[in-house]
């Protein structure tokens, strides 16, 4: 099944909740991956189920990382926040690699989302409303 990473930092969270609930139609098909915080975060506002890593500053860009170099992840949804330095930013520039590395479709802007989204859907010949 394809399998799709949701991640986002804490001032692109609203806005990743209102993706997840643009395309929750095609979402609810899928398998849905996420850091800690985020997870939670969707699966309250959209009852999706998502399979929840560590939150990011504690391993969780790591952990979908390890993924996708193990060529598990077909796409990567990552909402950075680009006006605030994280702790973590070592595993973010890794996670970030590696999906260079694996060609691993990532988007990391709302509008880059929606275009990984369509793509996917449309290799899993859904339609999308
Ligand atoms: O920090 C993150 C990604 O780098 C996101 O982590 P949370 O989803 O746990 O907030």
């Amino acid at each position: 099944m394809t399998r799709i990473a949701l991640i986002a930092h804490d001032d692109e969270k609203p806005e990743m909740i209102d993706f997840a609930e643009s395309y929750q139609s095609y979402l609810s098909t899928v398998d849905i991956v996420c850091t800690g915080t985020t997870g939670q975060r969707i699966a309250e506002a959209t009852g999706l189920e998502v399979e929840r890593k560590q939150s990011g500053p504690l391993g969780g860009d790591m952990e979908i990382g390890a993924e996708a170099a193990n060529d598990r992840i077909d796409g990567i949804v990552f909402l950075r926040d680009p006006l605030t330095a994280q702790p973590h930013e070592p595993d973010i520039s890794a996670l970030l690699r590696i999906c260079d590395v694996h060609d691993t479709p990532l988007a990391t802007t709302r509008t880059s989302a929606e275009y990984v989204l369509e793509g996917l859907a449309r290799e899993d010949g859904h339609e999308l409303d």
